[in-house]
């Protein structure tokens, strides 16, 4: 019998996605490809910590400790970032000057000139190095993946619309609220806006990072309180395929947020959150054709999904790769700059794009 790869995480930061990660790397699953534990939390005091191992049901010998600690301690391979966008930086860095591997949560930094810099900080250090976007690793994600672009059963793609929006109630947030303050680099297009502007890459391009198929990028935004509370974006494939993304933060999704038009017909992607699609139908232009529909479960027994991208990570590490042919480090850097194109446009500007 082979054993599956192995990775011991440490955490940083007991926040909310925090709490999603490490509540799926305890999953017990039968078709795990890797197994998992959590060795290490890092937050900003003990007391948080040990309310978040308390929480997530962790054993009590759990370590606890500042994130200096966890960056440096014996027993953590690997590094999961939980903190707002605009600490990823400094984090990722500490955890790879440390000799750990890291997997840093979306958007990886605020602007692409930061990733960049954790990306050769990472190769010179010869560590693993992801972006957790997790939505690149989805089965329904992959099994469009091949639907479309692989076995082309629905044809030629002409179009992709995609939408995450959702109505956070911003104006009764706190200021000092990461979804609400430029300075912890809110907004919609970073926080949420990332997301079917993945969509759109993963589903209308069949290369990836480098080797991408060039296109144009247009973007418009509305700029309330210095953050987009509404950002559109249309992409522009050299082969005159359009993307049409869009987000908000004051207005939400409908259930099918995702349509990809294509030649023999359309695809629609739903869910109760765009980041988290759980079922999709194809309605064929030849009505003769009836409706296909499936959903691929979520929520409760089945976890949020996080660990699709976690054991592919330990199985990278586990085979020596230091970075993932789903989600390569050029191509988290292609979105980031097309984010960048779109503020600069939009006019949007965070502290970190003045550094
Ligand atoms: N993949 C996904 O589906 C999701 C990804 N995310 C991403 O994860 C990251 C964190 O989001 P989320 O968990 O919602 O964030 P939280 O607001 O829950 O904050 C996470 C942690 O960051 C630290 N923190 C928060 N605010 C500050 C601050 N002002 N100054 C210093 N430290 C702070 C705290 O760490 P401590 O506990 O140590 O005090 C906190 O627990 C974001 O980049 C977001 O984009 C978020 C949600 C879903
Ligand atoms: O990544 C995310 O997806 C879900 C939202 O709740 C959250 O704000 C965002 O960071």
């Amino acid at each position: 019998m082979t054993t599956k790869p192995h990775l011991n995480w440490g955490i940083i930061g007991s926040g909310q996605i925090s709490s999603w990660f490490v509540s799926d790397l305890q999953l017990d699953r039968q078709e795990a490809k890797a197994t998992h534990k959590v060795v290490a939390i890092g937050a900003s005091s003990h007391t948080k910590g040990s309310k978040f191992i308390e929480a997530q049901k962790l054993p009590k010998t759990t370590f606890v400790g500042s994130y200096d600690d966890v960056y440096n301690h014996p027993d953590v391979d690997i590094i999961y970032i939980g903190l707002p966008h605009v600490f990823h930086k400094e984090s990722a860095l500490k955890a790879i000057a440390a000799g750990k591997h890291v997997l840093v949560e979306k958007p990886a930094t605020v602007n692409a000139k930061d990733f960049k810099v954790i990306v050769d900080a990472a190769r010179a250090k010869g560590v693993f190095l992801m972006e957790a976007m997790w939505l690149r690793f989805r089965p329904l994600i992959l099994e469009l993946k091949e639907l479309l672009l692989k076995r082309k059963q629905l044809g030629v793609i002409h179009r992709i619309i995609a939408d995450f929006s959702w109505d956070m109630n911003i104006d009764q947030l706190p200021d000092d609220s990461r979804l609400k303050s430029n300075k912890l680099g809110a907004g919609a297009l970073l926080d949420i806006g990332i997301y079917p502007l993945t969509f759109s890459r993963v589903l209308l391009d069949d290369k990836i990072g480098k080797d991408h198929t060039p296109f144009k990028v247009t973007g418009v935004q509305t700029i309330h309180n210095d953050v987009d509370y509404m950002t559109t974006v249309v992409l522009l494939y050299e082969d005159q395929k359009q993307a049409v993304i869009t987000s908000s933060i004051y207005t939400d999704s409908q259930f099918e947020y995702l349509r990809v038009e294509c030649e023999k017909g359309t695809v629609f992607i739903g869910g109760d959150m765009a980041s988290l699609p759980t079922q999709y139908r194809i309605e064929f232009k030849d009505k003769s054709k009836p409706e296909v529909k499936k959903s691929f479960p979520a929520h409760g027994q089945y976890g949020w999904g996080l660990y699709y991208e976690a054991d592919a990570v330990a199985i990278d590490i586990a085979a020596g790769r230091t970075e993932n042919v789903l989600c390569p480090l050029d191509e988290s850097i292609l979105v980031l700059e097309t984010m960048d194109e779109v503020r600069k446009q939009g006019g949007l500007v965070y502290p970190q794009d003045k550094e």
